[in-house]
């Protein structure tokens, strides 16, 4: 049996995330296929993209053979199935979108779909029963305009061009079918106030004499069809679907009240009503346009170098390598490496940091553009990013699309699609309550046959309670707090995927750390060196620089990086055969000797007791400590010292004061250096010596304690421990493809006070969508008494019922404002 590792990204290319369905899709496709016995997801860490792994069988099949296989299956399952993402205009409210969501499904070779009121319609289709056509057709008859091009989250190049065309030939004809209508996107609110003005100049005319009464009845009458309009539109709409709704029993009630010769009160109802609604829309608009304000960060031209001059070119046609030049203090406008000149940049736009960040040129000249992004930060520019007083040039690494701000965007706007836990508690509430509601009120309709009243009573009666258990501001009630929320997190450069981690992330406990390059800079110091036979510490440095070169682990990293400057002049032989011991440390060959460097647990602890000694009192001072094995012979020490973060101590003590109440650190490190960095930063709980794991088993003990439980990682050997925890938080998310793909919640600045930020800013919105919750129900629950007792007749129940809804979206949209 042989195995083949094929990075996702490489047979899927597009596909989000390894949790896509198409992975499964494709393990599933080729799993039993004649020499392949298994195909499972090997997960990402660090810079590690996930992978497939095919376990194969070389007697039967070939390597080219398996892979050759990969691909086809890919290619045909991203024919096959398309994930669109699309941005609409012309939602106007939070039912809107279960009904839109109803239409979509309703089509044949929809396999999931979900619809966002601030404007975001998320499908997934089987590509082979239905055109991305059709679902952008139905879009538009559902009276919606698509403001973009849709982002495919499994991009085809080759049916690219094709939809720009079809985009722009339909534009001109989307606006007959729009909402808005003649005044614009205010129409909804303009017709609601001329039915206001209508109905108060009436109903002042008729007190006064010798007005006819045939006037007042002739503004009633205008007052119904400005008041009406959009809501007998949308109940007509929603009737057609098979569905019914508030605006139609709205309708029924007004048209009750007309028959029964009561235009003013029914008038007063279609003006609070359709008012209500038009300020609802208008809300929800502030938190979409919030949101929006994110794409506009980049800028939509670059300056592209050609020769010895410049030429002004469109971002998109932009390719990888190109360079451009970017000048003082103006926006950067791709992904890049500088690769002239230096400057300090403003990074905020993206990571929420506004201390200018010192950049400068990577001296490497010909680096590989594929893997340019693994570069240090120092190098990196950020498309969106400020350029300061210098002007620099940069080599493009990105294409405008994958550019981080554009997938920080693009997973925002997933993100509000994803329902939170209290929206699909709430969604299965209505579902139960709304058909009760009907019955009651239906019984309601016929008290007079029981009771002393006319019908007209009666009929009140009935109307007063529906209107006072429609249970709108409920549903509005989550949807627009995790909207506000994502929205400001994304602001400050914090993405949070979506409502359940929005929610998990405001009623968690304990939040488990990393130590290397979490809690400390992940930028060690080389700090001692001590043979242990006869050698100079220039011979024993050596050979450990040879064979750290082999590792990418932040240790080798740094030992490899102070050593050669300890070394400088001096020739580094190379070492072969590199193998990691995960967690543990690394062995290679070099000039035909074994040499393994590593903890003591890399020697099952038989080290000699003089070297246990020397190791030890080396971790009491905090060092990290490596023995050195040369074949059978312990050749030397060596021991690299990592710095907490500067900010980290604030950081534990302001979670602490936002009520995180137990703080762990695991690290792989050992226990002493755990113990004193825990000591510096505040962190109550050191688990030091732990393999990825025991990092697991860590996290899934603590959730056994606390139930909720974060873990925060920069990505690098604490994935799965990321992936088994309730929430994932990584830090650094901007230059880490992989953190910013696995986390549920990702910092994009490489600092720990956002993570105060972000806890607070989920507490608050945990505490909005529970007070949303409160108003909403609690109004509900004490109208529908008030009404069937006749405390509250229909005017004040729509009072109440319109009312409760602007408060819960208004309360909601004070997370826009959330300051740390
Ligand atoms: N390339 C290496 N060279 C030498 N020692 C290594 C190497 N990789 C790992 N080790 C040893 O194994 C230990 C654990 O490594 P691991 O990668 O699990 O954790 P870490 O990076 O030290 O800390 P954390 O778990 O907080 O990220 C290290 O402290 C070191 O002693
Ligand atoms: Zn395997």
């Amino acid at each position: 049996m042989e195995k083949l590792t094929i990075n996702i990204d490489l047979v899927l290319p597009g596909v989000p995330s390894e949790k896509d369905a198409c992975v499964e899709r494709i393990i599933h496709a080729l799993t039993g296929r004649q020499g392949i016995e298994k195909v499972h997801i090997v997960p990402g860490s660090g810079e590690n993209k996930a992978q497939l792994c095919f376990h194969y069988n070389p007697a039967i099949i070939t390597v080219d053979r398996v892979e050759k296989m990969a691909q086809q299956a890919g290619a045909e399952i991203l024919d096959r199935y398309h994930h669109l993402l699309i941005p609409v205009k012309g939602i106007r409210h939070q039912r809107q979108t279960r009904l839109l969501e109803a239409a979509i499904r309703k089509l044949r070779g929809v396999l999931s779909v979900s619809v966002s009121a601030a404007g975001m319609v998320f499908v997934e289709t089987d590509a082979t029963e239905l055109h991305d056509e059709t679902v952008y057709d139905l879009l538009r008859k559902e009276g919606l305009t698509i403001t973009a091009v849709p982002t495919k989250a499994h991009d085809h190049a080759h049916d690219h061009d094709h939809e720009h065309g079809e985009e722009h030939h339909h534009e001109g004809h989307d606006h007959n079918h729009q909402h808005g209508g003649i005044f614009g996107e205010r129409t909804e609110l303009i017709f609601s106030l001329l039915c206001g003005a209508m109905l108060g100049i009436g109903f002042g005319l008729s007190f006064l004499p010798g007005i006819p009464t045939i006037v007042p009845f002739i503004l009633y009458i205008a007052a119904y069809f400005f008041g009406g309009f959009f809501t007998a539109t949308e109940a007509v709409q929603t009737i057609r679907k098979g569905g019914f709704e508030i605006d139609f029993l709205m309708l029924v009630a007004a048209i009750g009240a007309a028959i029964l010769g009561n235009w003013v009160e029914g008038a007063l109802l279609l003006f609070l009503f359709s008012l209500g609604h038009a300020l609802e829309h208008f809300a929800m608009e502030k938190a979409r346009k919030s949101i929006a304000a994110l794409t506009a960060l980049a800028p939509k031209t670059a300056f592209l170098k050609t020769g010895d001059g410049m030429k002004e070119v469109d971002i998109t046609s932009l390719n990888k390598g190109d360079v451009i030049i970017i000048k003082p203090n103006t926006k950067i406008a791709a992904d890049g490496i500088i690769i002239k000149g230096s400057s300090s940049i403003n990074q905020a736009p993206i990571t929420g940091e506004s201390i200018p960040v010192d950049k400068h040129a990577y001296e490497q000249v010909d680096f590989n553009i594929e893997t340019a992004a693994q570069l240090d930060d120092q190098y990196k520019v950020y498309a969106g990013t400020i350029n300061g007083n210098d002007s620099i040039e940069v080599r493009v690494i990105k294409e405008a699309k994958d550019s981080t701000l554009s997938r920080l965007v693009q997973m925002v706007n997933e993100a509000q699609t994803q329902k939170s836990p209290t929206q699909q508690f709430t969604d299965k509430f209505e579902r139960i309550f709304v058909p009760f509601v009907l019955v009651l009120v239906t019984l309601l309709c016929f008290v007079f046959l029981v009771r002393d009243e006319t019908f007209n009573e009666s009929f009140y009666r009935a109307m007063s309670v529906l209107v006072a258990a429609s249970p709108c501001a409920l549903a509005i009630s989550t949807p627009s707090a995790v909207l506000s929320g994502v929205a400001r997190a994304a602001r400050m450069g914090v993405l949070i995927k979506g409502g359940r981690p929005l929610e998990d992330l405001g009623s968690l406990k304990a939040l488990a750390f990393d130590k290397t390059g979490t809690l400390t800079e992940g930028k060690p110091k080389l700090t001692q060196i001590v043979p242990l036979i006869n050698l100079t510490e220039e011979e024993l440095l050596k050979i450990v620089v040879a064979v750290e070169a082999l590792s990418d682990h932040p240790i080798a990293k740094a030992i490899v990086r102070d050593g050669r400057t300890r070394l400088a002049g001096t020739n580094i032989p190379v070492a072969h055969n590199m193998e990691a011991v995960l967690g543990k440390g690394i062995k290679a060959t070099l000039n035909n000797d074994t040499i393994m460097i590593g903890n003591l647990a890399l020697f099952n602890q038989t080290a000699p007791g003089d070297v246990q000694t020397q190791v030890k009192a080396l971790e009491k001072s905090g060092n990290t400590t490596m023995v050195v094995l040369r074949n059978e012979e312990y050749i030397g020490i060596i021991a690299v010292m990592d710095t907490p973060r500067k900010e980290a101590k604030a950081a534990i003590a302001a979670l602490q004061q936002v009520g995180i109440q137990k703080m762990v650190m695991l690290t792989g490190d050992n226990q002493q250096v755990a113990e004193a960095v825990a000591a510096e930063t505040g962190i109550q709980v050191a688990m030091g010596g732990l393999l990825p794991a025991d990092k697991v088993s860590a996290i899934q003990q603590l959730m056994k304690e606390e139930q909720k439980v974060a873990m925060v990682g920069d990505g690098v050997n604490d994935a799965p421990a990321m992936a088994n925890s309730t929430v994932g938080i990584a830090m650094g998310a901007a230059g880490s493809d992989v953190a910013l793909e696995t986390a549920d919640i990702a910092l994009m600045g490489d600092n720990l006070s956002l993570l105060p930020f972000a806890i607070g800013l989920s507490r608050q919105a945990k505490k909005i969508i529970k007070q949303n919750l409160v108003i909403s129900l609690g109004v509900v629950a004490l109208l529908i008494p008030c009404t069937i007792f006749g405390i509250a007749t229909i005017g004040p129940a729509v009072i109440a019922h319109e009312g409760s809804t602007l408060i819960v979206v208004f309360n909601a949209l004070r997370l826009l404002a959330y300051k740390r």
